[in-house]
């Protein structure tokens, strides 16, 4: 084999798809607060992957980074072979994104933020119409197109921000928290969409800290404590031989044998 050939199956060039996110050294600090202590990580594409962690271990400051939506510091983000920072347009062009505290045009309806969000992508008008139309049915929203989204429940706020990060089919979908606020139902309702979405090959980046969500949604998982990457890999793997990810999420961030409120002697009992 010719010596640039090798190099190129070794390089993975011949065929194998760039991961869907590979990050470098990244590092973020909020005044003296370091939020992302120089992690690195490789989320492979096709996976449906959880970024799970304590509250405050830097899951949406990660996010936001690897979105191109904060500037880190220091260290690189690729997100399906292209530089966050340097090449921000062919990142955003594949990329979906719903962020925490979602904020969206409050004052269209749902079915004028899709054609809006739609346009800004740049797909054809029928094409959006179609896609809209078909997205408002599947995420039990066409009775509410009409009504304005500050109208919307907490729940139909997550959905249609859900469509609108859909609406272009990007390759990567990240999602902050999608499931908080969201009834079962329309928790049933998501998690099929994202499951046909991966299904064809595409990637979902999700952070939660419900684990049995993610025990149950996941085949690759990262553990963040602590602003550091505790642990990444197949669920299998992460898992070990703990019975659940959840005992195994204890003991990686050492919350096993934890006071459980113990301590709080004065709280319930005899009045
Ligand atoms: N804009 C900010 N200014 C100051 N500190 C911040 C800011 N954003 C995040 N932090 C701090 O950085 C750390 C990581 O926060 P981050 O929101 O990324 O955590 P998280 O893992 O998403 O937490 P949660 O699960 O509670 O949402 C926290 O200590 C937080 O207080």
């Amino acid at each position: 084999m010719p010596d640039q050939i090798k190099d190129d199956v070794a390089g993975g060039a011949l065929g194998e798809a760039p991961p869907a996110v590979r990050v470098e050294g990244l590092w973020k600090r909020f005044g003296e607060q370091i939020a992302v202590a120089g992690i690195d990580l490789t989320l492979p594409a096709g996976r449906f992957i959880g970024l799970v962690g304590p509250n405050g271990a830097g899951k949406t400051t990660t996010l936001s980074m690897v979105t191109g939506l904060l500037r880190p510091d220091q260290g690189r983000v690729e997100v399906a072979g292209h530089d966050v920072w340097r090449d921000p347009v062919e990142v955003k062009a594949r990329i979906g994104v719903l962020p925490e505290g979602l904020r969206l045009f409050e004052r269209l309806s749902g079915r004028e933020l899709l054609a809006y969000t739609g346009r800004l992508r740049g797909l054809p008008g029928a094409e959006v119409d179609k896609r809209a139309t078909q997205l408002l049915d599947v995420l039990d929203l066409a009775g509410a197109q009409h009504k304005l989204v500050v109208d919307y429940s907490t729940g139909m706020r997550k959905k249609i921000g859900l469509a609108a990060a859909l609406l272009h089919n990007p390759d990567v979908l990240f999602l902050d928290e999608p499931f908080e606020g969201v009834d079962p139902v329309s928790a049933q309702t998501i998690r099929g969409v994202l499951e046909r979405y991966t299904a064809s090959g595409a990637t979902v980046v999700f952070s939660s800290h419900v684990m049995e969500l993610v025990e149950s949604l996941c085949d690759w998982v990262a553990v963040m404590v602590a602003g550091r990457i505790r642990a990444q890999g197949p669920l299998a793997e992460v898992r070990g031989e703990a019975p659940s990810l959840q005992s195994a999420f204890l003991e990686l961030v050492g919350a096993h044998g934890r006071d459980a409120g113990e301590s709080l002697d004065w709280l319930g009992g005899a009045r």
